[in-house]
């Protein structure tokens, strides 16, 4: 029996597809974004979350697939206006007029609203006060990028979009966009964001959805998908298979062994700690690589993201 809209996850996106002329760009893409919590949909460069989160919006059609926005199914029925007033959109390049002043553009946002946000806090908050009465056209890009937060959310919708929220933004303006993104989550708003900011998703996400090559490669939560802690034996490319074999021959079953291009990684079971550096220390010496390095290793998503795809978060447009 379909769930009532009001029990529906915020968003729904099931087997999605879109290509743009013969370059297939999503492959089926699926995946849910919960109610009240902050989802990061992750990738590199191009790979296609702006078409993502674009087509989530009602603003790209795409060629299959489905995507359900507060229970509503947005290709089949339209992203009709009771709907748009309960979501809040921040575009990737602002999309705001340029010849308006700042706190013009935000007051005429606030009035197509029934219970908007006070414009004049919301631009203080986000440190735009100072060039309230400044014309778009002449905001720096850091500054429109935060006039664009700023006309997501003032009308208090319950699901925001927002894609690549803090690029450009410097690390003050940066810090209090993800305060208010906290703020706003603790209060109930749902939000999906996309980013190639492993830090940003890693902060601020209950839920990562990491996409390459127009499918969804892993989800969870930013704990699940880096793992745990592990040792790392750094060797020269050319002794990486012997020092491999022999780590995996010596340590025993309760360690997982994996050889990467310069370096081998070892989860013991539970974290490691002195002791697990001190055991991979002298199973080295007594195999012969005395002179391998030995370091613990916090993991982060790019490792996982490295593991997972083979390449590169930070890497060219495909
Ligand atoms: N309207 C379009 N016509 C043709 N190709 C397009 C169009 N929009 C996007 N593309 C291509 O589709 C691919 C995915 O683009 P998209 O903007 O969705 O990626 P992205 O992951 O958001 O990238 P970025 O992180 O750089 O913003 C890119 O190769 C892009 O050049």
């Amino acid at each position: 029996m379909p769930r009532p809209a009001s029990d529906a996850p915020a968003l729904q996106v099931a087997d999605l597809r879109k290509s743009y002329g013969d370059r297939e760009v999503l492959r089926g893409l699926s995946f849910d974004a919960d109610r009240g919590r902050l989802t990061a949909v992750l990738g590199p460069n191009g790979v296609g979350k702006t078409t993502t989160i674009e087509c989530c919006e009602g603003l790209r059609r795409p060629g299959g697939g489905t995507v359900e926005v507060l229970g509503h199914a947005v290709h089949r029925d339209g992203f009709d206006a009771a709907l748009r007033a309960r979501v809040g959109v921040m575009l990737q390049d602002g999309g705001l007029p340029l010849a308006p002043r700042a706190a013009s553009v935000l007051a005429h946002v606030a009035r197509l609203h029934r219970d908007p946000l006070d414009p004049a806090s919301l631009l203080s908050r986000l440190g735009l006060t100072d060039v309230a009465r400044t014309t778009v056209r002449r905001l720096s890009g850091g500054q429109r990028q935060r006039l664009a937060l700023a006309a997501a959310l003032v009308g208090r919708p319950e699901l925001v979009f927002l894609d690549e929220p803090s690029a450009g933004l410097d690390v003050r303006a940066r810090l209090a966009v993800w305060d208010l993104l906290r703020e706003l989550r603790a209060d109930g708003v749902s939000l999906v964001l996309t980013t190639h900011l492993m830090a940003e998703a890693e902060e601020l996400a209950d839920h990562v959805v990491v996409i390459d090559a127009g499918r969804v490669v892993a989800e969870g939560t930013p704990r699940e998908l880096v793992g745990p802690d592990e040792v790392r034996v750094t060797v020269s490319p050319d002794d990486l298979s012997a020092v491999s074999a022999a780590l995996d021959e010596r340590l025993g079953r309760s360690w997982q062994v994996h050889p990467h291009r310069a370096w081998v990684s070892l989860v013991p079971a539970g974290s490691p700690d002195a002791g697990s550096l001190a055991r991979v220390a002298q199973v080295l010496a007594e195999a012969g690589h005395p002179d391998a390095g030995v370091t613990s290793h916090r993991r982060t998503l790019e490792d996982a993201f490295l593991e997972l795809t083979g390449h590169s978060f930070e890497g060219a447009d495909r």
